[in-house]
């Protein structure tokens, strides 16, 4: 469904390399999460797939099309649901919907136009301009607005920034009924927790690199040899007294939280170490890394930071 290959973009303003050489191969009916901190270069790859940003070296195939020769064919399926939210602020929900639905030569959408504002939870917002939505209903709005010709590949650029967690379920459900529907869908965000409830494929993008690009679960198995180990304390934790878990990798956190981090097998061993030295702790628990733990652990690595251990 989109092959991206070489693909590289320098801003001409500071010399920036936003991207380095990019190869990306997204398969028909994925749903794939594109995660990056500020800056990493999601924006500027979205942009040059929709068009927007000129990239300086490489190809992007969409469909059957590649977007150097055949721009308009990939707008019919392609959608991009953008970051910031301007639009027409004087028209109403509906009207637009049917403006939209014009634009791509689509008569008689009043059926799907319910459907959607119904799906997305803005029925009652119909007659309503954009001018009196809220952030997280424009946001909404959008996605409808994106999807009024039913793309193929639906691209959204964090989608449920600034939407409150009830309505961002809704969002949710929306976009696994889409997937399951065939849509390909890419997503990128800020909350792991979404990628890692609704996406089947992490791609993990630093400083403009692709550095993971993995099936969600393959990504989680194999960090999950390792679990983290906290033990809490009723007093300020000496350092010299936890020297001994060196090989641990420790973290204090608040001062009376010790973080441990252990391989699966290793965690009797662990516990036994513990006992033996007579570690006064009051509470413990064990947690499976979730993909918040592993994505933060990918982007240290890149970086070469290593700055967790306090030993
Ligand atoms: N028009 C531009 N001119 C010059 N540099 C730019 C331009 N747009 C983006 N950049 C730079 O390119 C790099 C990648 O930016 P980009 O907006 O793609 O990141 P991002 O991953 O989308 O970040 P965020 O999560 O904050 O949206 C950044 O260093 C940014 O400062």
């Amino acid at each position: 469904m989109l092959k991206i290959n070489n693909v590289s973009k320098t801003y001409k303003r500071g010399n920036k390399k936003a991207l380095k050489d990019i190869h990306l191969n997204i398969q028909k009916g994925e749903f794939t999460a594109l995660l990056g901190q500020n800056g990493a270069g999601k924006t500027t790859l979205i942009n040059i797939l929709g068009g927007n940003v000129h990239k300086s070296t490489g190809t992007v195939i969409i469909g059957d099309y590649d977007l150097d020769k055949n721009p308009l064919e990939i707008k019919k399926i392609l959608s991009i649901v953008p970051q910031e939210i301007g639009s027409d602020y004087s028209f109403t929900l509906e009207d637009m919907l049917q403006k939209q639905s014009g634009y791509f030569g689509i008569k008689n959408n009043e059926e799907y136009i319910d459907e959607l504002l119904t799906a997305l939870s803005l029925q009652d917002k119909r007659k309503v301009t954009m001018r009196e939505l809220s952030g997280g209903m424009k946001r909404r709005f959008l996605i409808a607005k994106a999807l009024i010709h039913k793309p193929q590949l639906l691209i959204l650029d964090e989608p449920t920034a600034g939407v409150d967690i009830e309505l961002r379920q809704v969002m949710y459900k929306f976009l696994n009924k889409l997937h399951e529907e065939g849509t390909t869908i890419i997503l990128t965000t800020h909350y792991i927790e979404e990628a890692e409830k609704l996406c089947k494929r992490i791609v993990v993008i630093d400083q403009g690199e692709i550095i993971a690009d993995q099936p969600k679960e393959e990504l989680m198995k194999v960090f999950s040899q390792h679990v983290t180990v906290d033990f809490e304390f009723d007093y300020d934790i000496p350092h010299q007294e936890i020297e001994f878990l060196k090989e641990f990798s420790p973290r204090i956190q608040g001062d009376r939280r010790l973080c441990l981090k252990v391989e699966k097998n290793g965690l009797s061993r662990l516990m036994k170490m513990v006992s033996d030295q007579g570690l006064n702790f009051i509470d413990v628990t064990v947690n499976k890394p979730k993909l918040e733990d592993i994505y933060l652990n990918l982007i240290r690595h890149d970086r070469g930071d290593n700055h967790e251990n306090i030993l």
